[in-house]
């Protein structure tokens, strides 16, 4: 691939959804929402309860169908979900009368068909080891704990060798211990496998640990995307170093400031529909030198 590709090897171009209301009238909840994409790249996505994260993040993983726009993913636009983009939810939802391995297997089974039970089964073994559970992949959902259902699940996805993870609030059922440590968990693999990854999270202190950049959704209906930060922090991450970091403070007032913005917004009276020009020169870069915008 060449380093434009790398480069460009997630485009959302004009991303849109409009939702029928109760009376079966479109509202257009996601309206021209664009993002690139280097890959290996990690990106997270935040903005008010009910903007329309989970909406984009359904529709790149081909799970929603797309009123307007296109995903294109390493080149190719991508029509449906597949293999190539695999998500982790909130809930786990394994299968209760199958063991952790085999949830982990049922995909791998399907996706690599064409290698050996051996082979198929090392691949189980080494993600289910890589999130932790060497020691329990052969229990069953019942016997594990919900951090540890949903260490599976990030297996089931890895598991799959994606070309990008998709990530909706994969930690908010978790007390702030596991989520942390679970947030180490993807780092590492992540760190690892290099695999582009959009990460849907309330939580900014999760967004700015985790992204290499952070997207700002307007509030919506009609959300898009709002501002870009950049975060400076290296890889691998070392949680005491970025929240010791001078600028640690000013990345978060930074995101803070943009969403108290968007709840204002929300409490106005809604502005008469603008011409497609203007609504571009809105997606603006965050203020400060750290920030850079590539909507
Ligand atoms: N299937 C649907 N039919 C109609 N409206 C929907 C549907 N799914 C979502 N919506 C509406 O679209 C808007 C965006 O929803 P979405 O779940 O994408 O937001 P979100 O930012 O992920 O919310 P949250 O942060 O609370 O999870 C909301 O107003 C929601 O009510």
């Amino acid at each position: 691939m060449t380093s434009g590709g790398e480069q460009r090897y997630v485009e959302l171009y004009r991303l849109s959804k409009a939702y029928p209301n109760q009376f079966g009238d479109p509202v257009t909840v996601v309206d021209g929402f664009n993002l690139i994409m280097r890959r290996g790249e990690v990106v997270s996505l935040i903005g008010h309860s009910g903007c329309g994260k989970s909406t984009v993040l359904t529709m790149v993983a081909g799970l929603n169908s797309i009123t307007e726009g296109s995903v294109v993913l390493s080149g190719r636009e991508v029509y449906g979900a597949g293999p190539d983009r695999a998500v982790v939810f909130q809930a786990p939802c394994l299968l209760p009368w199958m063991t952790a391995i085999q949830n982990v297997r049922l995909g791998v089974d399907r996706v690599f068909s064409h290698g050996t039970r051996k082979q198929r089964n090392e691949i189980c073994e080494y993600y289910l080891d890589a999130v932790g559970l060497a020691d329990s992949m052969h229990k069953y959902p019942r016997e594990l704990s919900g951090g540890m259902q949903q260490r599976v699940g990030i297996a089931r996805a890895i598991a799959l060798k994606p070309k990008m993870l998709l990530l909706d609030e994969p930690f908010g059922r978790l007390d702030s211990l596991t989520r942390m440590e679970l947030q180490d968990v993807i780092l590492k693999i992540l760190d690892r496998e290099k695999i582009s990854t959009m990460l849907v999270t309330h939580d900014v202190d999760e967004a700015i640990y985790m992204a290499d950049r952070i997207c700002m959704m307007t509030t919506g209906p009609r959300a898009r995307v709002g501002q870009v930060l950049e975060l400076p922090f290296a890889r691998p991450r070392v949680r005491e170093e970025v929240l010791e970091d001078p600028l640690y403070y000013d990345l978060r007032g930074c995101l803070v400031s943009f969403l108290e913005e968007q709840d204002k917004r929300k409490h106005r009276p809604a502005p008469a529909p603008k011409s497609e020009a203007a609504t571009e020169a809105e997606t603006e870069p965050a203020s400060g030198a750290l920030a850079a915008a590539e909507a």
